[in-house]
């Protein structure tokens, strides 16, 4: 079992940050890679998993800390699982306004039943830059793509997400509603059972 008191987040994004410590609770401190580094890696990876253990080795190395990394998307049933690794990027870096508008342009003669779509977040955290065995979690989050934008929480695509078990969408649950039930909480889950948190 391994034993983290404090890890270093390989993430600028500020979202994930809060969502991840107030998962973990405060047995462990998530710092931001952000303190060592406002240099962000270029993600080169043509998956989730190989951009999430891309980020973790460069934040451990640059912090000389264990460090955990969460790549994470929108998957579209409609698109194929576009924009899958590229979300953030998929306005051309423009940020989650420009992303929002667009998807809602690409889907917008796209029926509801064919706007199905998932959440996708992949953790790995790496005890050593060169570890040769990052632990690596999934989880997934299944909704729907809305017609327009709705709700205030969260950040990036989830005004657009609807949740079917809430009936409601992701950016409309309150942040503790959404850290029990969304993909980054499914992959939280998975992580703290293989350190032996729970
Ligand atoms: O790479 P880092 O520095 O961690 O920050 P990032 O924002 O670039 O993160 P990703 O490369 O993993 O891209 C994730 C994209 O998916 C979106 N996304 C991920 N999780 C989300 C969530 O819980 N709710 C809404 N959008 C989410 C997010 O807004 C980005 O556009
Ligand atoms: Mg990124």
């Amino acid at each position: 079992m391994m034993n983290f008191t404090q890890l270093v987040l390989a993430s600028h994004n500020a979202g994930k940050l809060k969502e991840l410590q107030a998962m973990l609770g405060e047995s462990v401190h998530l710092r931001s890679i952000g303190e060592f580094s406002s240099v962000e890696p270029e993600e080169t990876g043509l998956s989730f998993v190989e951009n999430a253990i891309l980020k973790a080795r460069n934040a451990s190395r640059i912090s000389g800390l264990p460090a955990l990394a969460d790549d994470s998307g929108l998957a579209v049933d409609f698109l194929g699982g576009a924009p899958g690794i590229y979300s953030a990027r998929y306005a051309d870096g423009k940020g989650d306004a420009a992303n929002n508008a667009k998807l809602l342009d690409v889907l917008k003669d796209v029926p509801e039943a064919e706007r199905g779509a998932q959440f996708v977040c992949v953790l790995a955290l790496v005890r050593h830059a060169d570890d040769p065995l990052p632990i690596l979690c999934e989880g997934l989050w299944h909704g729907r793509i809305l017609t327009q934008a709705s709700g205030e929480h969260g950040f990036g695509y989830d005004p657009l997400f609807w949740v079917p078990e809430r009936e409601c969408s992701s950016a409309e649950l309150s942040p503790s509603d959404k850290n029990l039930i969304s993909h980054r909480a499914r992959a939280m889950d998975l992580l703290r059972q293989r350190l032996g948190l729970k």
